[in-house]
């Protein structure tokens, strides 16, 4: 039983089978979360293309079911004032199997935890995946931008995103300092008597998943390699332990074997015999490799942190946050949204850019194996983008643009599939 939530009567559930594959009916249901701030602005436009183009490559004979269901702000108008994550919400994203979601606000500093953590963390979606491409005549600071061509792997399920920290000069960040220097030596904490204190959970189980996932991903796509990034010569047990863990999963579980004495390995793609080599850098040289040598680079493995990093910066090298696209992963749930947050600022005002949450829906649909629906949204992207009819983000960086707005480049589209 749902309390707020309406279901769709002329819809039906996608379901999976053992395998994980899915059955997606002719009417799939997919629950969406239309977010705050531009929430409001991209998903009713994400929403318009994705029925045009499935109107488009099969004449009526499959559409969505959107099946709306509350988190953030408007969940605390529906369900009450301090109700950002109603369960019902949770309990339907995992029961309908496939979902998308607008960006949901997170305060700095006191006030709620990320609701968008909270999903990942409760569905348990530990993959976040986000392909980084370039479309052609998109404004990019690179000169050679169609060089950047990765997909992030980034783990959505630990590191300091699993919110265990406390307060400086509270009784549990005390407590937690007198336990560190009382009974395990630790001599290192600066100012103890003021200093918040914040716990990094990383484990093998959680690292070799996610490890997995990347390398099955270069071997499905024909991709030359898979980078590890992690901080592992600071942290040597959470993201040094990512390393190891991941090049010891490569060469038990993929047959990879060592390059030069290592730790660089490599194994054979058994589906086209190419050489697929398992590498690794340190978060900080490989920020600035990616703007120098960003061919060198395909698949990514990183951290929950690392990986927001590195996402925005990725996006911002194929010409900005607005058409990054992403999605959150579990074996069976999956959750797409985009890479950006809320904008606040230009919340309402039918401005930004809908180009990242419309590509995070192109994942759903290829994702659900309506390919030819996730086809016309990418060429009617290229068309729209090659026509210079772009939102302001594009305009303000190319020449001879008309800038239109957030729904206005939904129509163009449209005009374009
Ligand atoms: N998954 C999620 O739901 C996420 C939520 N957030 C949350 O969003 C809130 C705001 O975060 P903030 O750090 O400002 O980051 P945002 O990603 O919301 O915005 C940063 C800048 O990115 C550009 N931008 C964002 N969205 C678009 C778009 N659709 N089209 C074009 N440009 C865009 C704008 O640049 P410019 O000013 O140059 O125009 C904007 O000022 C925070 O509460 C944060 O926690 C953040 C990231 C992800
Ligand atoms: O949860 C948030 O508010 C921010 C999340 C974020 O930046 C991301 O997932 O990329
Ligand atoms: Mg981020």
């Amino acid at each position: 039983m749902v309390q707020h939530i309406k279901v769709p009567t002329d819809g039906q559930k996608i379901t999976v089978n053992a395998d994980f594959s899915l059955n997606v009916p002719d009417q799939p249901i997919i629950p969406f979360i239309e977010g705050d701030g531009t929430g409001v602005d991209i998903t009713p436009v994400m929403r318009k293309v994705v029925d045009a183009a499935v109107a488009k490559a099969y004449g009526g004979d499959r559409k969505i079911a959107w099946m709306e269901v509350f988190a953030g702000e408007k969940s605390t108008q529906v369900y009450g004032p301090d109700v950002w994550l109603p369960p019902e919400t949770l309990d339907v994203v995992r029961e309908y199997v496939v979902s998308i979601k607008g960006p949901l606000t997170t305060p700095v500093g006191g006030g709620i935890r990320s609701l968008n953590v909270a999903l990942r963390q409760e569905l348990d979606l530990y993959v976040c995946l986000r392909p980084v491409r370039y479309f052609n005549g998109v404004p990019s600071p690179l000169r050679e931008p169609h060089k950047t061509d990765m997909v992030i792997f980034r783990e959505n399920s630990e590191d300091i995103y699993a919110g265990i920290e406390w307060a400086a000069e509270s009784p549990e960040a005390k407590k937690v300092i007198d336990f560190l220097t009382r009974e395990m030596g630790v001599r290192k904490i600066r100012f103890p008597d003021t200093s918040a204190i914040g716990i990094k959970p990383v484990s093998r189980e959680g690292t070799e998943r996610l490890v997995r996932k990347a390398l099955q991903y270069a071997v499905d796509n024909d991709k030359p390699s898979v980078t590890l990034v992690h901080k592992g010569n600071i942290m040597k047990y959470t993201e040094g332990g990512f390393r190891d863990w991941g090049y010891a999963l490569a060469q038990r579980e993929f047959g990879a074997e060592l390059v030069d004495g290592g730790p660089w390995c490599k194994f054979k793609n058994p589906r086209t015999g190419k050489d697929i080599v398992v590498k690794d850098s340190i978060a900080d040289a490989f920020l600035q490799q990616i703007l120098l040598r960003p061919a060198e680079y395909s698949v990514i493995a990183t951290l929950n942190l690392n990986g927001d990093y590195v996402s925005d910066a990725l996006a911002a090298q194929v010409g900005g946050i607005g058409i990054a696209p992403g999605a959150n992963m579990s074996d069976s749930v999956a959750m797409f949204e985009a890479t950006h947050g809320t904008a606040p600022k230009y919340a309402g005002k039918d401005y930004v850019n809908p180009g990242s949450l419309i590509l995070s829906a192109e994942m759903m649909l290829r994702h659900m194996g309506w390919t030819e629906a996730a086809d016309l949204i990418i060429s009617s992207m290229e068309r729209a983008i090659a026509s210079k009819r772009v939102t302001y983000d594009f305009a303000r960086l190319m020449e001879g643009a008309t800038q239109v707005s957030c729904s206005g480049f939904g129509d163009v589209m449209i005009e374009n599939m």
